[in-house]
């Protein structure tokens, strides 16, 4: 069954356009559990921009189900994961100007500096997952650097999806099948939404976790966040 981790960023980008506390993030986060998420992401940037590096903090010990701190591993966000040690990294390699992710790793070219973060973290007990794109070869060069499982990200398959999904889908199904090959768990997330997530379910063989926010967050002002949470839940349980 795949789990549905909420990203609670956006929650942060609301509380943080007022300077004050209001929405809650710890609260928001324990809510989010009680209406079914299966886990919590957040991804605290270099500009703190949503997800602060206290909120990170602040979310440790609280969270009750599976913890999941993305982001680009630089000095600061390894000593912050190392001291959280929550259930799972996932690195992810954003400049620190990106408006958003945009890309996955180059397993290959920077398999050195891999190898060595999935190190650190697995010392410490921590599950380490590598954002890459629907590329087998970058599949193969995770594998090589000793990593649990990869993140697939997806935002090429939302943005062709409605235009024709069989070919959206079609990478992610083989880097999917690739990683099974290799014993390699998987994750998949970014962009995904109640059109999409539901197929991209049904067609991604051994799908573990997915992490959804942006689209999650933005439905929920319409259905709520409760009802939100279970719709999406529903998405991912249809057998
Ligand atoms: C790695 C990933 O796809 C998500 O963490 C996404 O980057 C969310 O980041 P923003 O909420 O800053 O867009
Ligand atoms: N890893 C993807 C994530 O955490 C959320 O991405 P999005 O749903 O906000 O695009």
């Amino acid at each position: 069954m795949t789990r549905l981790s909420v990203n609670i960023n956006k929650i942060a980008t609301i509380r943080n356009a007022r300077g004050g506390n209001n929405p809650n993030l710890v609260n928001v986060a324990l809510d989010c559990e009680r209406f079914g998420a299966q886990g919590i992401t957040v991804h605290p940037r270099p500009d703190e921009r949503h997800i602060r590096y206290q909120d990170v903090l602040d979310l440790t010990g609280v969270v009750t189900t599976e913890f999941n701190i993305e982001g680009n591993p630089n000095e600061r966000f390894i000593e912050l994961v190392r001291q959280v040690r929550p259930a799972q990294v996932t690195l992810v390699p954003d400049a620190p100007d990106a408006i958003t992710s945009n890309a996955g790793w180059d397993t290959i070219r920077h398999a050195d500096h891999l190898r060595q973060l999935v190190e650190t973290f697995k010392q410490d007990g921590i599950r380490v997952s590598i954002f890459v794109d629907a590329d087998e070869r970058m599949v193969e060069g995770a594998k090589a650097v000793g990593t649990d499982r990869i993140e697939l990200y997806t935002e090429p398959y939302a943005a062709h999806y409605f235009e024709n999904r069989e070919a959206a889908i079609a990478p992610f199904v083989r880097a999917a099948q690739k990683a099974q090959e290799l014993g390699l768990g998987l994750n998949a997330g970014h962009d995904l939404s109640l059109d999409n997530l539901q197929y991209f379910a049904q067609y991604i063989p051994g799908l573990l976790e997915v992490s959804i926010g942006h689209a999650l967050i933005c439905d929920a002002l319409y259905f709520g966040l409760e009802n939100t949470i279970q719709m999406y839940r529903r998405c991912l349980n249809q057998d």
